[in-house]
């Protein structure tokens, strides 16, 4: 903890080796100077709008009530140059992919059919078909390559397969339960017992508009398409995980499925929360809105934009957005 004093005519500095979320504990005299975003909020009041007296005392602490943004985002995934081979026939797919996901940052990566996109996300969760062959990746920090799947998952990195797997044989009540145990022990928070997580789970029903009733079902086992797209975010929400990865949570929705499951992932979402989703159409986009489009093309990201990318690449087709 460290405390500050700033002349009148002194901008709030930010402070770029501090961790964004240190928070302003004190404020002393009631009025100040300072430039800044406007969400230089404490106790409900801007900040700069008391801008006229001379000095601020500060104490930095993470983490507090009151929020001060002062430096960078904080990155959630870094990817640098990752090359990957399929295991089996040592067919290369990856070629040097590149990506930073900060906290908070919704992305979504677009390309042709075979570029490379559900191989990426694959590789993301440690999937055993892949190989890596080079690069980096690092989550909250940490080395994910060197993790095991279950792993990355525990750290809070959570993937929702294009055609997610049939469980038979266990109830999705019970692979809930386990599945949210497990994280919560990772995490040093005491299991729930059934009654408990009963509770914790009934809201994110509500959410994603899933009746009960599937909680008594074998996982995924005759869902319809849609059902299981619903059934893989009452997953995430139950795992409450840092960084979502979404293959194609929009195929085979219809348009009310589409916006249940994309008023869940919304619902989802905090500052502190990212979202990787993977798509082929702007319709999704419609609904929860990207920070950023990229374009993968032969195994790399290729063109990195806004919303307007999906926009274009809707109206005139990879042509228009291709490199190659
Ligand atoms: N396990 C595997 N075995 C053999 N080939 C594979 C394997 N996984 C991926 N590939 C090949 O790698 C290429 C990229 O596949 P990937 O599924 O990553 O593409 P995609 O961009 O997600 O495509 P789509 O948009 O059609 O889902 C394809 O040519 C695919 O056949």
């Amino acid at each position: 903890m460290a405390c500050l004093c700033f002349p009148s005519t002194t901008p709030l500095p930010r402070f770029p080796s501090l961790s964004p979320r240190v928070s302003i504990t004190k404020i002393f005299p009631s009025s100040i100077s300072l430039f800044g975003p406007s969400r230089f909020r404490s106790h409900g009041v801007d900040l700069r709008s008391q801008a006229t007296a001379a000095t601020l005392t500060v104490d930095y602490r993470t983490p507090g009530e009151e929020t001060l943004d002062t430096g960078p985002p904080r990155i959630l995934l870094e990817v640098r140059d990752l090359s990957a081979i399929v295991a089996e026939s040592r067919q290369e797919i990856l070629r040097g992919v590149n990506l930073i996901i900060n906290e908070g940052e919704v992305h979504a990566i677009m390309g042709k059919n075979g570029s490379g996109k559900s191989t990426f996300a694959k590789v993301l969760v440690g999937h055993p078909d892949y190989e890596v062959t080079g690069g980096t990746v690092s989550f909250k920090g940490e080395d994910l390559l060197n993790m095991e799947p279950e792993m990355r998952s525990h750290a809070g990195v959570f993937m929702s397969f294009q055609s997610p797997v049939e469980i038979p044989g266990v109830s999705n009540m019970d692979f809930l339960l386990m599945a949210c145990n497990a994280r919560r022990e990772k995490r040093g928070e005491p299991a729930l017992s059934p009654i408990e997580f009963f509770g914790f789970l009934s809201p994110k029903l509500v959410a994603v508009n899933m009746n009960p009733k599937f909680l008594d079902r074998n996982v995924n086992e005759g869902f319809s398409g849609g059902e299981k797209k619903r059934n893989e975010i009452l997953q995430l929400a139950v795992l409450e995980a840092e960084l979502a990865i979404l293959d194609e949570i929009d195929s085979g929705l219809d348009v009310d499925a589409l916006q249940d499951v994309a008023k869940a992932v919304n619902g989802l979402l905090t500052p502190h929360k990212s979202l990787l989703m993977i798509t082929h159409y702007q319709r999704l986009l419609d609904y929860i809105k990207p920070s950023y489009v990229h374009i993968m093309e032969a195994g790399a990201i290729v063109r990195t934009g806004s919303f307007s990318l999906a926009k274009q690449l809707e109206k005139e087709g990879y042509r228009s957005v291709s490199v190659a």
